[in-house]
């Protein structure tokens, strides 16, 4: 922001930007933060007072004194004798000190009533006080006592001092022992219950109202309706609300009704110190919430569209005081507009610092492009590469859960460019803070096999990351040096065998396991049922309602999805999705009759299936680096017995078996 400028005239005019087309008028990101700063105090709440055993993961509210010295009183730190240091000056083995005991006991706990006058020493407990005249205590051990006379011999001289522990020696009356904005953790606890503190200021909880909206949406645990997904943006911002020192407000679900989400929000409006709903902020009919946003109080809505990708129809607003938070409803968007609009917030009304940021530099394999004039954040999980850390983009886009859960951090592509070259370097802000790089990555073609090796792998202590771009996007990762092992199953057409013929030079191939590919229909469908796979397309294709569903081209599936058709392009022809699930899907739900895919997602989808051909699922290292401890434990699991029962199970055939 150039010049101060009211506050009010600020917010007014960016609102006034933000109506003023039919839809959702995008300001760059930081006008929209600098807005969202100024209309809304980033202040930690009031303080309150609460039980020192419930303080425990609060946020302390000022700085504390000790208001008493601990210990409280010089103490013996050793059982044995409290005595004159003086006294024994000049002992030796052949010289030993006598000292007259004095008739009390300083136990722990004990007052001393008598003074150790000179040559004479008082019993004294670790932990006892030290009485007046005392300057130092001497061990048992290091004592004879002369129980007739009722006094102990000390054959070497006690330095002064010696096992005493001082008075306020750990902490001193008045001293400041913990600071303003320290989270209370076990060992806080032990200093203030030490000091005798019963109850602890610390910075009330900001209480968010969260609110998941969407006629779609379906609470995890219930059954899911045809068309319904499961609401993850409620539960993920309810964890990130806790992680970052607020209480979350579960609202649940709302459905996309002017006036049922205008009551929830009143209600939410009413207790909370902040509102945060997720979904049905863009241009669709249902979307609504940000028409309500403005009837609830003033100022009301302050940005609507911020030029940030993921996260443009994020939409800010104020109603009377508290503000309003309408996070996009992909997934991936909403997370991502919450830490980076949300989470500051929180944090400051908790009374936390911002979240510190770690930052990595990493350079990018392949080129990124972007839109022009919207900064756009990409997640990206962190590789080895030959010269230090690469950014590995995740493949998948906004509305993907797993995108920001799986990702290791972010990073930036400016407003004014339309991509990064490959190459560059980019600062990967870290997303959370025990993110290391894995032992173990694979890139490549996705199987549930290797869902359950990489488990193996786990077992045995090494960490693998899996990124799914397909078999050749695998290879070309390992050719690149960003993985370990590429997974893949490709077909070479010129030899008619699986990967081997694919591989370059340097590169050693792990035979992996082999699938079966086959042709999926809905069990009944007389047009499939008893015939083999070759006959059942011939008489889908000869049938006009028949509705196929392809795969995408360069996968190994779709060659053989070719090699069926001949050059027929029946309807479902242009349905190209990039997974075996998503043929399964589509022929379970009816949206197209037949696909191709392998044999254990046909079972898994209730699916019939009539067998094609048997794929080879195999993986790709470089040579020289199969001595890399997690690479050897792979590549020794891939040949043990305990893998391939556990293939067989899955329905894959290890390779060592006969085919
Ligand atoms: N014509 C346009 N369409 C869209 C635009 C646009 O500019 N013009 N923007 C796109 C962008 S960018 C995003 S981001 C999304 C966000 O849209 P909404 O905030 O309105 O979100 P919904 O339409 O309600 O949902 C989008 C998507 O996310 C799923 N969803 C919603 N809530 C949840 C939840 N609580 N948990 C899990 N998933 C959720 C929902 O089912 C949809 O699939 O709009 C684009 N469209
Ligand atoms: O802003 Mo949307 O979040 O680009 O996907």
């Amino acid at each position: 922001m150039s010049e101060p400028r009211d506050t009010e005239d600020f917010v007014r005019r960016l609102a006034a930007a933000s109506r003023q087309e039919q839809f959702l008028t995008v300001v760059s990101r930081e006008d929209a933060q600098a807005a969202f700063r100024r209309a809304v105090p980033h202040v930690a709440l009031r303080p309150e007072t609460v039980p020192l055993a419930a303080s425990l993961g609060r946020v302390l509210a000022g700085d504390v004194a000790s208001p008493i010295d601990v210990p409280p009183f010089d103490r013996a730190l050793v059982d044995g004798f409290a005595l004159r240091a003086a006294d024994t000056e000049g002992a030796g083995p052949a010289r030993a000190r006598r000292l007259a005991l004095n008739r009390e006991i300083l136990a722990c706990g004990v007052a001393p009533a008598l003074a150790i006058e000179p040559g004479t020493a008082t019993p004294i407990a670790t932990g006892g006080v030290i009485p007046r005249g005392a300057d130092a205590v001497v061990m048992v051990e290091q004592t004879e006592f002369d129980e007739g006379a009722l006094a102990i011999d000390v054959a070497a001289p006690v330095r002064p001092g010696q096992f005493i522990g001082y008075a306020g020696a750990d902490m001193a009356l008045g001293e400041t022992v913990l600071r303003k904005g320290l989270t209370i953790t076990a060992r806080e606890i032990g200093m203030l219950a030490a000091c005798g503190i019963a109850a602890v200021p610390v910075v009330r909880r900001p209480l968010v109202a969260i609110l998941s909206t969407g006629d779609e949406l379906t609470a995890p645990g219930a059954a899911l309706a045809p068309g319904a997904i499961y609401d993850s943006n409620g539960a993920i911002v309810a964890a990130s609300v806790t992680e970052n020192g607020g209480e979350p407000v579960s609202f649940g679900i709302v459905r996309d009704d002017e006036a049922a989400l205008e009551r929830a929000l009143r209600e939410a409006l009413a207790g909370n110190d902040l509102v945060v709903l997720s979904g049905g902020t863009s241009k669709g009919a249902g979307d609504v919430s940000h028409r309500i946003l403005d009837r609830l109080g003033s100022p009301g809505i302050l940005v609507h569209g911020v030029a940030l990708k993921p996260g443009k129809p994020l939409c800010l607003a104020v109603a009377d005081g508290t503000p309003v938070v309408v996070l996009p409803g992909f997934p991936t968007s909403a997370m991502f507009t919450f830490h980076d609009f949300v989470v500051p917030l929180v944090r400051a009304l908790a009374g936390l610092p911002p979240r510190e940021e770690q930052a990595v530099a990493a350079s990018l394999p392949q080129r990124v492009p972007s839109e022009l004039g919207r900064t756009e954040f990409v997640m990206a999980s962190l590789g080895r590469g030959p010269e230090g850390p690469v950014a590995l983009p995740l493949p998948k886009g906004s509305g993907s859960v797993t995108a920001f859960s799986q990702a290791d951090g972010f990073f930036a592509i400016p407003a004014a460019r339309s991509g990064l070259e490959a190459g560059e370097t980019v600062s990967v802000v870290r997303l959370g803070a025990g993110v290391r790089a894995p032992d173990l990555t694979i890139v490549g073609s996705h199987c549930v096999g290797l869902d359950r090796l990489v488990g193996l792998v786990a077992e045995r202590g090494f960490t693998a990351r899996t990124v799914w771009v397909g078999s050749a996007g695998g290879l070309a990762a390992l050719r690149r040096g960003e993985c370990d092992l590429a997974a893949m199953h490709l077909l070479d057409p010129e030899t008619g065998r699986y990967n081997a013929p694919l591989l370059e030079p340097g590169m050693r191939l792990a035979p992996g396991w082999r699938r079966l590919q086959g042709v999926v229909f809905r069990p009944g469908d007389g047009r499939f049922e008893g015939r083999g796979a070759g006959d059942g397309v011939a008489a889908a294709l000869a049938d006009a309602d028949a509705v196929m569903v392809n795969r995408n081209a360069g996968s190994g599936t779709r060659l053989l999805v070719d090699g069926l058709l001949k050059g027929a392009r029946p309807p479902g022809f242009w349905n190209q999705p990039r997974s075996h699930n998503a043929v399964a899907a589509a022929v379970a739900q009816g949206r197209a009759d037949w696909g191709v895919a392998i044999a254990s997602v046909a079972a898994a989808y209730g699916l019939g299936f009539l067998p094609l051909t048997e794929e080879h699922y195999d993986f790709a290292y470089a040579a020289g680096t199969e001595e890399r401890p997690a690479l050897a434990a792979f590549l020794a699991l891939l040949r043990a017995s305990e893998t391939a029962a556990a293939l067989t199970e899955l329905g894959f055939t290890p390779a060592g078996d006969a085919a």
